[in-house]
């Protein structure tokens, strides 16, 4: 997978050269570019932004540089893929973005090239969204409803919910499974975790961890997982289906 990101702060990104995503860069599976914005500015103050049409606070992103980027972006992303017709998926974070989930990062991970406009101020001319969609997706992204200053933390997050996934990244593809938000917990919260020592501080593990018996603790994690997600997020609950939820489970 390509990645490319357009930010004036990509120092911002630099956490992306670290642990299991610095990896998958350096052995190949994770193409990441990471761009500044001012390099396509062209006064002499590398100016970004100016004041908002019909008034307001704050300033707007000038659709002028991002312009020039994307279109650089596109043209040095088709000859590094070797596909002339190739376009990136653009992702836009942003507080009135579409929410982004774990699906959403199941489906991104199955893209070849996404990239991500960071926008900071109070946002990105409308316009250059407008002209990036006539090239190809567009999809403004939310990371939740709380306001940040700017793009950057959520190319971070989203980045690495994506790159988690794709074959090769983690060491056990089997940690993706059984994780909260996951199809195979049926979107449930994960169930609490443990490891030795088995009393710690004079609290003990479950004692159905330390039993060796498979179907116990199964059973135990789907208890706690449906008490989690119950207590914590029962938004999801009622997401469930009749079907996804046992007997036992509406028994909980
Ligand atoms: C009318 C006028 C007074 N309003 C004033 C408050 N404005 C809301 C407003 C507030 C802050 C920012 C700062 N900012 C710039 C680019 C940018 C990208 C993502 C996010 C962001 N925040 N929260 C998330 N979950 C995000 C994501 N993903 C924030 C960003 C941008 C926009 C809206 C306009």
């Amino acid at each position: 997978m390509r990645i490319d990101v357009v930010s004036i702060f990509p120092e911002y990104l630099s956490p992306l050269e670290l642990s299991l995503i610095g990896k998958a860069r350096t052995t190949g599976l994770l193409d990441l570019h990471v761009h500044d914005l001012r390099t396509w500015t062209t006064d002499r103050h590398r100016t970004v932004d100016d004041a908002p049409l019909g008034g307001g606070a704050g300033m707007v992103m000038r659709p002028e540089p991002w312009a020039a980027a994307l279109a650089d972006v596109r043209e040095a992303g088709r000859r590094t893929l070797e596909e002339p017709d190739a376009v990136p998926h653009l992702l836009v974070p942003s507080p009135a973005g579409v929410p982004f989930t774990q699906a959403m990062a199941h489906e991104l991970a199955d893209e070849a090239w996404l990239a991500f406009a960071c926008g900071r101020y109070e946002g990105i001319d409308e316009r250059v969204l407008d002209v990036a969609a006539e090239q190809g997706p567009v999809t403004p992204v939310s990371l939740g409803d709380y306001v940040l200053n700017g793009g950057e933390v959520a190319v971070l997050a989203v980045v690495e919910a994506v790159a988690r996934l794709l074959p090769g990244v983690l060491g056990n593809p089997e940690s993706v499974v059984e994780e909260s938000h996951a199809p195979a917990t049926g979107g449930l919260l994960e169930a609490p975790v443990y490891t030795r020592p088995a009393t710690w501080e004079g609290r003990s593990a479950p004692d159905v961890l330390l039993s060796g018996h498979h179907a116990k603790v199964a059973a135990w994690r789907r208890e706690q997982s449906l008490r989690r997600t119950a207590a914590r997020r029962p938004d999801l609950l009622e997401r469930l289906d009749a079907a996804q939820l046992t007997r036992a489970d509406r028994a909980v």
